[in-house]
């Protein structure tokens, strides 16, 4: 049950909201002055403070800093709106004007705490994220990783938007993350958004967020993702998806550090850093009308080309020696070693998937080895030099078929009978990458497959 601290020094006011929350199931604390709720209650306990600016004493903003952590919805007068968007300056969650609409209020709360819990969830998966991107776990030895690394320290401490250009599975989230990493930013969030991930229809509401109104089901207004970044970094991953409407907004926010929320008139102002990959040419989408030009210029300030997999020479080995090691002790087992053959068939192997194939094909070996040598067969990828293989498959490839045509094969072979996370995983390759290939070869989701 989510507790909530009503500081509020007109008792009138006071008891209504504390009646009325506490009819809607929450826990609910009052008191007349921040001294008064600090003197009673452990304020960081709370998941949400609900205050008035003006109160006896200290005013109400002060809890901001007194409780770091918990949201504060600042309750205020029509007549000191200018003090609640202080407020909001100073990091109130946001505000509501009394007097209130009760259903108004109940909802704003919701949302809040819907938005802490959210919070909470993305705090735990940040540090799961930094335990798997490592900043210095960046191997590649090779000309080209070299490059990559020494670009990547030279402009990670500036503010310039970076595009990230590679195959699927190469890094280039990995790169992301090391650029926030080295940057002023990186105490302020990074806020990492797929844009093939969102429908078309409400990725512009996500990312620039929208007022109260504003389409069908927009109930209340809302912060988009841009705005989440706001002193940190936002990581667009697959831009090359970005639709041409929020393509316009993007460009504003690259142009002008100002964003517009869908249904707004405003403008905000924003301070985020830009960062965006994908595995596309986007000069051809610019040719094909899907991308802006200008925009393109604009995201190309510093360009970085993550080689793929294959054509990284001697840094394959290195990756399976270190990525052999972070699945074992993930999965806590005892070291391990890679024989001869499995070496010669990873060099060999054409890794279409890149670092990510390989970093599926470890875990796999790693689970189902029982001693300590990691043999060819247990990396179930073929070490023949063809384009045409792919690891694990229910039938092996016959004759002489493309990887494409494989891929077309495999899928329609056995899209009925499993998930995108069963194909995915028998194809070696992450979710996104198949859908990628989908996308990329004509092969849409049939019903059960998209189960
Ligand atoms: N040079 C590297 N050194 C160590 N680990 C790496 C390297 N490159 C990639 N990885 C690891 O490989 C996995 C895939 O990398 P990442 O997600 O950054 O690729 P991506 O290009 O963003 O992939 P996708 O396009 O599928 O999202 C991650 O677990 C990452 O940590």
């Amino acid at each position: 049950m989510s507790q909530i601290l009503i500081i509020e020094d007109e008792s009138v006011i006071r008891d209504a909201v504390e009646r009325l929350l506490t009819r809607r199931g929450y826990k609910v604390s009052a008191t007349e002055s921040v001294e008064e709720a600090e003197s009673k209650y452990d304020l960081q306990s709370f998941n949400l403070i609900l205050t008035d600016v003006r109160l006896p004493g200290v005013p109400g903003t002060e809890v901001i800093h007194r409780a770091p952590g918990v949201p504060v919805l600042i309750m205020t007068s029509y007549a000191s709106v200018r003090s609640a968007v202080d407020s909001m300056k100073k990091g109130a969650i946001d505000y509501i004007a009394k007097p209130f609409d009760h259903d108004e209020l109940v909802l704003l709360i919701e949302r809040t705490l819907k938005q802490e819990k959210l919070g909470r969830k993305t705090e735990v998966l940040k540090s799961e994220l930094d335990k798997s991107y490592p900043v210095d776990g960046m191997v590649g030895k090779c000309p080209a990783m070299q490059e990559v690394c020494r670009r990547v320290t030279k402009v990670a401490p500036t503010d310039s938007t970076v595009l990230i250009l590679g195959e699927s599975g190469t890094g280039k989230e990995l790169v992301a993350r090391a650029l926030h990493e080295q940057s002023l930013r990186k105490d302020a969030p990074i806020i990492t958004v797929n844009c093939a991930a969102i429908p078309e229809t409400l990725i512009e509401s996500e990312l620039f967020g929208h007022e109260k109104g504003a389409f069908t089901g927009a109930d209340s207004s809302r912060t988009g993702l841009v705005e989440a970044a706001e002193g940190g970094t936002l990581f667009l991953d697959e831009i090359g998806e970005l639709p041409l409407a929020a393509q316009a907004r993007l460009l504003r926010v690259l142009q002008n550090g100002e964003i517009r929320r869908v249904g707004s008139e405003q403008s905000r102002v924003v301070d985020v850093r830009l960062i965006a990959a994908t595995h596309r040419d986007l000069k051809q989408r610019v040719q094909e009308g899907e991308f802006r030009s200008d925009l393109y210029f604009r995201l190309r300030v510093v360009e970085l080309n993550l080689p793929p997999l294959r054509e990284r020479g001697g840094d394959i080995v290195d990756l399976a020696i270190f990525l052999l090691e972070k699945t074992r002790k993930q999965l806590n087992r005892a070291p391990m070693t890679l024989n001869q053959a499995s070496i010669e068939t990873i060099s060999t192997y054409t890794w279409p998937g890149n670092v990510r194939e390989l970093e599926n094909a470890l875990e796999r070996a790693v689970i189902l080895c029982e001693e300590d040598i990691i043999t060819p067969d247990l990396l179930a990828i073929e070490s023949t030099h063809s384009a045409g293989t792919l690891p694990i498959a229910a039938t092996p490839p016959t004759g002489e078929l493309s990887l494409e045509q494989y891929f077309r094969q495999f899928v329609l072979e056995n899209q009925d009978q499993m998930t995108e996370t069963e194909l995915s995983k028998r194809l070696g390759i992450s979710r996104k990458a198949l859908w990628e290939r989908r996308q990329r070869f004509g092969i849409p989701r049939t019903k059960k497959s998209s189960r």
